[in-house]
């Protein structure tokens, strides 16, 4: 039996983890579960997955659910420290880390220093302290498995090449709904426009980032940390199909790509079994009915947010965190209506603007960057 912990297990990610731990009783077992507030659905896989340790962000709700489980063999816990406590869990294998933002840092660090093989979704946490969670997991001696789709794809075409035979990574990206628009028409999107991914069903915020294509660039430093290359050796390609996942181009010319349905499932159960694969229901790709696989170049002037991703995992330092934690706070207050939809770029030009980068940042730096962004932003 591998033994599961899952932060963020009532989330998108969270809960297709689930999925596939329920395809695969025989072989997964659920041993502990983190979420943010929603006390209800953490219930019902307490109810069904038995683990023996369960956290709530949320404090009161926490509460509550002890005093609805008294009796009964699970403990649970809350806060951040409770988020790390089940990330640090003794019986745990592997962790999943599909919480949403740069909170993921200290509970993937404790899960690494605890010797837990990492399922890695959660970007932001690599993004902003790659420089420290990459060398962390190698003098621990545990994996960090990509379960970001693309990211999946190349560790996939990567599988028996020699690194040094590696040309360049084909990093996909959908263009999300605004694609081909101008940047007039950015200025008239709404909420619900932009919560409608054309191939995706994901959380909020990912959903939000993936429109203004942060996500993508997000992903290039993703990409950078944990596939060890230069961002000159990184190109996004306008893939709007979303069938091929990512390409790795090699030094002999020849492409190796990975494709599929749009069904995180598929990444999240080969980080959960590699270097094996297993079975799983689901549809599958029917060439003869595919009516086009298309590319385009992305629109680096329309789509701001790509460029700036670029030219912050390029300064490195804090400036990463500082494009991160802009884009997290920005888009908060997008989802709550409190700013219009770009201003999200423009919240994270300006903390880029105003920011005097720190070139090797630790945790704690990393974290004051953060709330400096938060103090900008307000
Ligand atoms: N969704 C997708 O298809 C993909 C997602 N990713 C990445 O995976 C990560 C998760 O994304 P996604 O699943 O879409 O996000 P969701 O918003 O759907 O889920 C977020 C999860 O985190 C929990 N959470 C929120 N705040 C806290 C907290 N303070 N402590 C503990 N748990 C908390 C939520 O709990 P609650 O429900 O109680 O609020 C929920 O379980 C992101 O980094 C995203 O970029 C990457 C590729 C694809
Ligand atoms: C499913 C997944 O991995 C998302 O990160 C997805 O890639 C978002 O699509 P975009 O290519 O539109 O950002
Ligand atoms: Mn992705």
């Amino acid at each position: 039996m591998k033994k599961i912990a899952i932060l963020g297990s009532t989330g998108s990610i969270g809960t297709q983890t689930l999925d596939v731990v329920r395809a695969h009783s025989d072989e997964l077992e659920v041993v502990a579960l983190a979420a943010g507030s929603n006390k209800e659905r953490l219930k019902e896989q307490i109810r069904e997955f038995h683990p023996e340790l369960v956290s709530l962000s949320d404090e009161r709700k926490a509460q509550e659910l002890k005093e609805e489980l008294a009796g009964e063999a699970v403990e649970v816990v809350c806060g951040m420290d409770g988020l790390i406590e089940v990330a640090g869990i003794d019986s745990a294998d592997v962790v999943v880390t599909a919480v949403v933002g740069m909170m993921g840092i200290l509970p993937t660090m404790e899960a690494i220093r605890k010797g837990k093989d990492i399922a890695l979704a959660n970007k932001e946490t690599l993004v902003t302290a790659g420089h420290l969670i990459i060398p962390m997991a190698r003098e621990y001696g545990v994996s960090i498995l990509p379960v970001d789709s693309e990211h999946s794809a190349i560790f996939q075409c990567l599988q028996g090449e020699p690194k040094k035979a590696l040309d360049k990574i084909l990093l996909t990206a959908s263009g999300g709904p605004f694609r081909g628009k101008s940047a007039e028409f950015l200025e008239t999107v709404t909420l619900e426009d932009a919560l409608n991914h054309p191939n995706w069903s994901m959380g909020p915020k990912i959903t939000i980032d993936s429109s203004t294509m942060v996500n993508k660039g997000l992903e290039v430093m993703e990409a950078k940390w944990l596939f060890g290359v230069d961002y000159s050796q990184i190109e996004v390609v306008i893939q709007p199909q979303s069938i091929i996942h990512s390409m790795v181009q090699y030094i002999d010319g020849a492409v190796i790509a990975q494709l599929g349905t749009p069904d995180m499932r598929v990444p999240i159960e080969y980080a959960l079994f590699y270097p094996e694969r297993r079975s799983l229901p689901g549809d599958r790709l029917d060439f003869s009915k595919l009516s086009q696989i298309t590319f385009e170049k992305p629109d680096y002037k329309v789509f701001r947010g790509l460029s700036l991703a670029i030219e912050a995992g390029k300064t490195g330092g804090t400036m990463p965190t500082v494009f991160n934690a802009a884009n997290e706070r920005a888009v908060a207050k997008f989802l709550k209506g409190e700013i219009k939809y770009t201003d999200i770029v423009r919240s994270i030009e300006k903390c880029m603007d105003a920011h005097k980068v720190s070139a090797h940042p630790d945790l704690e730096e990393i974290l004051a960057t953060e709330q400096w962004v938060y103090s900008v932003l307000q």
